[in-house]
């Protein structure tokens, strides 16, 4: 359990609210997240990294509501699109506290990015440098850009989320960076370095070598004769999803940042998603049925991997707790959603008091890379999200709906003439 959920009479709270009343008010499946989690979570970066720029990584979690809890603490953002940077600036972002990274920036984006002067672009190729040079031209003005350099460091985490190896596509090799100092940019501002090397990185080591590597770029970048002032240190924190996993704190990690690279006297960045938000949400689901196909017993709950594709993904761990404790007598099952497709699961194997249709159970720490990877597959609609303030609590996302599905397609007349095929 974590510490902003808790038992009172056998009921689960998320801090001093009753889960229950949500799921009356708003159904199942739902989304929760404690607001002074990520309030927590988010003061804890910058009480121990006090001259850094804390820019939350809001793929993690997009909901405005969500970001606009960063920005009141003074936060930034680090986004990868245009629908990121106008989520960051509706939720009261400034401008000069955004960073926007990712690999495939389009024209459009970096026009749009440049006419809201945001703080920096993290530039991952020379065709990237050059086309935001020549945007820059044309609209008289000077881009502000790091080098997101690519170290080749595992990041010993999923394969699919690990970034910083020079098989991935992000960043700039180190042995390219001299091609980027080769050619004069009169509309460029090379501020400095950016890396990132992937998510849910636990690993303190890894962690080290990543800053010591920063160091190494940052001298490199000085050798070509770049006035460096600022260095970004991406994002990837892990949290722990499961009972007693091994994971460096936020403090651990910024104690290393401040030895490591703080002391070089430039302006740090960080880009904390997960490790903000993941563990403030859980998502609220409700057993449908109950079978038993040969030895393994199915519960089959509303939310499906459309909802929350962790699991079936990543192979991603969540502990999954019920919302009403009944019994101590535990069974084990197999925790899967509705959707059409054998990796739907949420759970194998796993062990849970008895379950019956009609019992609600939270997936848990499900606050990052949940809802903001949801889709509508099998034509569901997209859940409904509820920020939670110790007993007060708010639907921050409403629940999708059929016409949001239907809607968007077209059945066009004059196409379907049968003597044309
Ligand atoms: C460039 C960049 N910054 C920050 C993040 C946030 O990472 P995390 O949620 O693991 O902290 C990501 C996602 O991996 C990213 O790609
Ligand atoms: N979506 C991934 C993290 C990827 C971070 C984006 N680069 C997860 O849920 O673990």
């Amino acid at each position: 359990m974590n510490s902003f959920t808790n038992y009172k009479d056998d009921i689960l709270h998320m801090e001093d609210t009753n889960v229950l009343d949500i799921v009356n008010e708003v159904g199942t499946p739902v989304y929760c997240y404690s607001l002074n989690t990520i309030r927590r979570n988010y003061q804890l970066f910058s009480e121990y990294i006090p001259n850094g720029l804390i820019c939350f990584a809001v793929k993690a979690n997009s909901n405005i509501a969500v970001i606009k809890a960063v920005a009141d603490m003074g936060g930034g953002a680090d986004v990868v699109s245009e629908g990121e940077i106008r989520r960051a600036l509706a939720a009261g972002i400034p401008s000069n506290k955004i960073i926007f990274s990712g690999v495939g920036k389009t024209e459009k984006e970096i026009i749009f990015a440049l006419n809201k002067n945001i703080h920096q672009i993290n530039v991952e190729s020379l065709d990237e440098l050059c086309l935001i040079n020549k945007i820059a031209f044309k609209q008289g003005c000077v881009a502000p850009v790091a080098i997101r350099v690519n170290p080749n460091i595992d990041g010993k985490t999923n394969d699919k989320i690990t970034t910083g190896l020079t098989i991935n596509k992000f960043g700039v090799p180190e042995e390219m960076i001299g091609k980027i100092f080769e050619q004069n940019f009169a509309n460029i501002d090379l501020l400095g370095v950016s890396v990132h090397i992937g998510s849910q990185i636990c690993d303190k080591k890894v962690i080290l070598n990543v800053f010591e590597s920063v160091k190494k770029i940052v001298l490199k970048f000085k050798s070509f004769g770049c006035n460096v002032r600022r260095v970004d240190v991406g994002g990837g924190l892990g949290i722990a999803y499961l009972e007693n996993e091994k994971v460096c704190s936020i403090e651990d990690y910024a104690q290393l940042l401040r030895e490591k690279v703080c002391n070089l006297g430039y302006e740090v960045i960080c880009e904390p998603g997960r490790s903000i938000v993941g563990n403030a949400g859980a998502l609220i689901t409700e057993v449908l049925y109950t079978k038993a196909n040969g030895f393994i017993k199915h519960v089959i709950v509303d939310a499906g991997m459309n909802d929350f594709i962790r699991p079936a993904l990543y192979d991603g761990k969540h502990r999954i707790i019920p919302i009403v404790q009944r019994t101590h007598q535990k069974e084990v099952v197999d925790i899967v959603g509705p959707i059409c497709e054998s990796g739907d699961i949420f759970a194998r194997n796993y062990s849970i008091q008895t379950l019956h249709k009609g019992d609600l159970i939270a997936i848990c720490d499900v606050g990052a890379y949940g809802a903001s990877m949801s889709s509508t597959y099998n034509s569901r609609p997209l859940l409904p999200e509820v920020l939670v303030n110790k007993s007060k609590y708010a639907v921050i996302r409403k629940r999708g709906n059929y016409e949001d599905i239907l809607n968007k397609d077209l059945v066009p007349e004059g196409i379907y003439d049968l003597e044309d095929t």
